[in-house]
Order: C-alpha cells, then sequence, then structure tokens
C-alpha cells in the first residue's frame, strides 16, 4: 500500500453522516434539513456550508471531538496514513457552547489515542472562517498564537475566499507568524487567479489550500513553482462543488508537471464522496500517477508539513523505509 499524508481536511468536515446522527440523538436534534438517506443534503458552496455549520452545532463538549477526531485518523490510518494536519475552528466550537481551549483539548485527547492505537502522527491548523470578520478571524490567531497546546502547529483562513478585503486580514496572519506557527490559507477555489495572488503578497504563506485557479495564470504558476509554495490540492471536492467539470479538467497534472508542489487531500470527506485512499485513486485513475509519484505526493505533504524537524524526519524515514531511493 502507498503510505499517505493528508495535510487539508476541516476536522468538522470529516464527521460521517452516521457520526452526526449519533450526535442528534445525544442532544435529541433534528437532522432531516441536512442529512437524507445516510448523506449529506447540499446543492452549491452556500448550502454546502449550511449543512457543515448546523452538523458542527451537534459536537458540543470534550468528548465529542475527541471522539471526532479519534474516529476520523483512526480511518485514515486503515487507509494507510502515517500523517494528518487538519484544520480546526474555534469559532464552530464557540458557537456549539464550547471555550476553544476545550475543544482544542478535546481534539488532542483523541489525537493522543489515535496515536496510541495506530501510531499515526497528527497535528492541528487553527483557523478563522473569513466570512465571519476580520474580528473573529484575529481572535483565532491570538488563541493559536497563545493557547499552549503543542499539537497546535499551524494558523490559517477558510470560508468564503470572495468575502472582505484581504489587507483587513494581515493582522491576524502575523500573530500567527511571530509565534511561530506555519501559515496557509485557502484561495483559488472559487476566487479566481487573482485571489490566490493576493493570499502570496499578503499573508505570505508557505502553502495555499486549493490554489488550483492559479492555473489561469501561467505567471502566476512560474511564481508557485520557483517560490516552492505547497498546493493542498483536493480534486475530489472540486469536482463536487462544481469548480472544475471533470477530473479530465482538473489542473492537477498540469500544475505538476510545471514544478509546482502539489498534494492530495479530502478536504470535508464525506460532504465530497471521498476519502485521502479515494483522492489517491484519482490520482492514479484520472492524472496517470503511478506508486513512485504518489509517494513522492505523500513526500512533498511531510515536507511541507508544520511540524517539528525530528518527527519530520522520522516520517521521512518511514516513508524511505517502503520505497528506497
Ligand atoms: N472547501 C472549503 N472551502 C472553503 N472553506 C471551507 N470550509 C470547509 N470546507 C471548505
Ligand atoms: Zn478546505
Amino acid at each position: 500500500m502507498v503510505l499517505k499524508a493528508e495535510i487539508h481536511c476541516h476536522i468538522e468536515g470529516a464527521a460521517s453522516p452516521d457520526l452526526v446522527v449519533k450526535q442528534a440523538q445525544k442532544y435529541g436534534a433534528d437532522v432531516s434539513g441536512f442529512i437524507r438517506d445516510g448523506a449529506f443534503v447540499w446543492d452549491d458552496f452556500t448550502s454546502f456550508l449550511a449543512a457543515y455549520d448546523q452538523s458542527a452545532d451537534l459536537f458540543r463538549d470534550e468528548g465529542d471531538y475527541a471522539r471526532l477526531a479519534e474516529t476520523y485518523l483512526s480511518s485514515l490510518a486503515r487507509d494507510g496514513a502515517i500523517y494528518s494536519e487538519f484544520f480546526t475552528s474555534p469559532d464552530h466550537a464557540e458557537r456549539a457552547g464550547l471555550s476553544a481551549a476545550a475543544y482544542t483539548a478535546g481534539l488532542a485527547e483523541g489525537m493522543r489515542r489515535a496515536k496510541a492505537k495506530t501510531g499515526i502522527e497528527s497535528r492541528m491548523i487553527v483557523t478563522g472562517v473569513r466570512h465571519f470578520g476580520v474580528e473573529s478571524v484575529e481572535k483565532a490567531a491570538r488563541f493559536a498564537a497563545r493557547c499552549g497546546e503543542p499539537l497546535v502547529t499551524g494558523f490559517g483562513m477558510a470560508g468564503e475566499e470572495r468575502f472582505g478585503d484581504p489587507e483587513d486580514y494581515v493582522r491576524a496572519f502575523e500573530i500567527a507568524r511571530e509565534a511561530g506557527l506555519g501559515i496557509t490559507v485557502h484561495a483559488g477555489e472559487f476566487g479566481g487567479w487573482e485571489s490566490v495572488q493576493s493570499a502570496l503578497d499578503h499573508f505570505r504563506p508557505t502553502r495555499i489550500g486549493h490554489g488550483v485557479r492559479a492555473i489561469e495564470n501561467p505567471d502566476l504558476v512560474r511564481r508557485i513553482a520557483d517560490e516552492g509554495v505547497v498546493l493542498e490540492c483536493c480534486p475530489g471536492s472540486n469536482i463536487a462543488l462544481r469548480v472544475f467539470d471533470g477530473f479530465e479538467s482538473h489542473p492537477f497534472p498540469k500544475l505538476r508537471d510545471a514544478g509546482c508542489k502539489v498534494t492530495l487531500n479530502s478536504d470535508d470527506p464525506p460532504y465530497f464522496w471521498t476519502s485521502l485512499k479515494r483522492e489517491y485513486e484519482i490520482g492514479r485513475d484520472h492524472f496517470g500517477m503511478d506508486d513512485k509519484a504518489l509517494t513522492a505526493v505523500t513526500r512533498t505533504a511531510i515536507e511541507a508539513a508544520y511540524v517539528d524537524k525530528k518527527t519530520k524526519a522520522a516520517l521521512l524515514a518511514r516513508l524511505d523505509a517502503v520505497r528506497p531511493r
């Protein structure tokens, strides 16, 4: 089995419909508005976000989040993942009545349990939600900078990338950078190449969430390749959300051929009928990648990970043990 690593997945978006139904039973909530026949119901980015928010609202205490992280990471490990970096959203926890600290502690407990059971290594990237506004994104950055949880190693921004003026969000990223956190930002998913360029100029990330619409500007593609910015590509998500018509028109192969550092990720797996395993299968079936090329993607993800040097070296050694150079 090809060893895998994931660096772009939203933990709230990783909750399966079955787990969300269990949570709803626990809290006496009705999910018929966003789960039908065992699947999430949505038909565009706005209704996807609405289903995501309603599902997140059913995770309300530390134990709920520990279970969510443990369940997700254990399934990833079964699929051959040795490393996972997932996005957290203190805003969603606070909306469900839980403090950012308790939320993060619950997730960290789930991560420790999954590691003890399966060996999977994992870290958290705290995100702000762009369309929740500048104040809430700065609050998330301050939390990430000061929380003291060693498993929090990055800061990012998700949500509607066309919302707000990038300049207003610079401070949040500076707070996170000063605290030594890795920086990533969603751009070039629903926004065009200008959104990716603006994100690079304003936030100076080492990675871009999605970034695939950079393909609209060859100069920008060259810049991404030259600067070694890593693209957290999520092809299954892009096709489900109709960013591109089909895998045959997805720019992943072109970006890779142009020398951009690309990775494969599941984003919000059950919403998009995907998993990290399926994303690697998409690489094989639609992008013509063999085991060597897929292992190189895993290597890129680990090299780009926001994790200490010693852990990174151990992860790379695990990769080399399977496919010696
Ligand atoms: N695909 C996506 N794009 C932007 N924000 C998100 N939050 C969860 N999934 C997202
Ligand atoms: Zn995402």
